[in-house]
């Protein structure tokens, strides 16, 4: 019965949709020679996936990306519409579905509590190298740009989407430690 889908676990997804659009509303950085922004948007993405699962988490994402291209302006900058789907982005904004899946999958590995190395693992590897994987194969046949070469521009996210991992691994656990009911039928809470 703890798989069953609940009223209260759409209102978990449409939250971290929301989280992510919230993520947005500060902007982005522009990569010199490069077409796709840094966004704190992925942090959003890795925080679906840790704290909600693979498939809620991913749920979440798609929501989000569904509002984008109806055409609201829910990405950093104030972007929306079905534009972003055949730019540059295209293959990363995808690849977020994904991102959010694996993250989930590698979080919740061996059920709960979350254990903060394989959070931040999973966070990395599902919210920044998954994503490159889908996003930058994309890029390069958008922009024209040869493949080695978009993959040097992606160097550019490392540093910030560390970060990013960094930071969802530390709210996550505290999460879990002040409100382990956002994860969602808990089964064990950890002590104090
Ligand atoms: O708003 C956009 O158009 C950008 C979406 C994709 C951004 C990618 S996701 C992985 C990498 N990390 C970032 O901070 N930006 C890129």
């Amino acid at each position: 019965m703890q798989q069953q889908f609940e009223m209260r676990d759409l209102t978990r997804i449409v939250v971290f949709a929301a989280i992510i659009a919230v993520l947005g509303i500060p902007g982005a950085i522009t990569v010199p020679g490069g077409a796709v922004p840094i966004t704190a948007q992925t942090l959003g993405v890795m925080l679906a996936g840790a704290v909600l699962g693979p498939w809620r988490g991913a749920s979440a994402v798609l929501i989000f990306l569904l509002l984008v291209l109806a055409g609201l302006p829910l990405l950093s900058g104030g972007r929306g519409g079905a534009g972003v789907f055949v730019g540059p982005s295209a293959g990363f904004l995808i690849g977020w579905i994904f991102g959010a899946l694996v993250v989930g999958a590698i979080v919740r590995f061996g059920a709960r509590p979350p254990v903060w190395w394989r959070t931040a693992l999973g966070c990395f590897i599902g919210g920044a190298l998954i994503v490159y994987v889908i996003g930058v194969p994309v890029q390069s046949l958008v922009t024209r740009l040869p493949l080695s070469k978009t993959i040097v521009t992606t160097a550019a996210f490392l540093p910030g989407d560390l970060l990013k991992a960094v930071v969802a691994t530390i709210i996550t656990m505290a999460l879990w430690r002040a409100y382990p009911r956002a994860f969602g039928n808990p089964t064990r809470r950890v002590a104090a």
